[in-house]
């Protein structure tokens, strides 16, 4: 379980978070602390709330108690969408929302306008998006040597890596990631779990996902949801082997 950490010491805490739904308890006194510069991947049975935490992170679902701070000091639970959206938290569904028609130069482009802010830490000051820019980031998800092909003609895994990139184009602090392996091959898999690790050299990141051999390849703390709250939390050994955790989800 995890123990209490300071506000400060966190970009985001979670603290205590009940949501219910028509009388039936969602998130039941969940917590959790993200360090700065920390990733962080949720497991779960089916039902346990995960998603409900990502929609109380991004604003679209207000708990009915417990404190949702970003770094130490927003009250996300105090503000809506666009307002946390704008404090730099990204998120990225599970299916890709990409404009299949455009190429994945132009998704991109679009994803880039309206992101400038001055002093971005991606971009510096300068309020022009480059060339430059635009190959770093398709550079860095795999897409440069497909970068004038019509995004409906990416695989499924090229696809969620686009996203990625146009997610990362708006520069958040904090990506929130749902299921990004969910139908890809083994290959993207693996290519996908070395895009994450490169992406958390720079960004924070909470990543949902089910399947195991990839939560594995990221080598990060793994915290297990279950009936709303953290079952276990710790190295992928050790949540792995909590007998609780095998019970409710690995052993099904
Ligand atoms: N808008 C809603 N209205 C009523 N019940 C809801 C609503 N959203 C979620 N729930 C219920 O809350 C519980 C937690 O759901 P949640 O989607 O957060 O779980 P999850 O861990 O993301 O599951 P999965 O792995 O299946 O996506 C479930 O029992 C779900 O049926």
């Amino acid at each position: 379980m995890s123990v209490t950490v300071p506000v400060s010491a966190s970009l985001l805490y979670v603290d205590g978070v009940t949501v219910s739904f028509d009388g039936y308890k969602a998130l039941r006194g969940l917590s959790l602390y993200l360090a700065p510069g920390e990733m962080r991947a949720i497991i779960g049975p089916n039902g346990a709330g995960k998603t409900t935490m990502m929609d109380v992170i991004t604003g679209k679902t207000r708990p009915d108690t417990g404190d949702v701070l970003f770094g130490g000091r927003h009250d996300l639970t105090q503000m809506d969408e666009a307002a946390i959206a704008n404090l730099g938290i990204g998120r990225k569904f599970q299916k890709p929302t990409v404009f299949e028609s455009l190429s994945v130069t132009d998704n991109l482009r679009l994803a880039l306008k309206g992101a400038r802010s001055p002093g971005s830490a991606l971009f510096g000051a300068r309020n022009r998006i480059t060339e430059d820019d635009i190959a770093a980031i398709l550079t860095r998800i795999r897409l440069i040597d497909h970068r004038h092909r019509i995004a409906g003609a990416l695989s499924h895994g090229q696809k969620q890596w686009l996203e990625i990139g146009m997610l990362l184009a708006q520069d958040p602090k904090l990506l929130l990631v749902d299921e990004p392996v969910a139908g890809m091959t083994d290959a993207e898999t693996e290519d996908t779990a070395h895009l994450l690790r490169d992406i958390s050299q720079t960004h924070s990141v909470v990543v949902v996902e089910h399947d195991m051999h990839f939560i594995r390849m990221l080598g990060v703390t793994v915290t297990c949801l279950h009936e709303g709250a953290v079952l276990a939390e710790g190295t992928i050994d050790e949540v792995s082997s909590n007998e609780r955790v095998i019970e409710v989800y690995l052993g099904r």
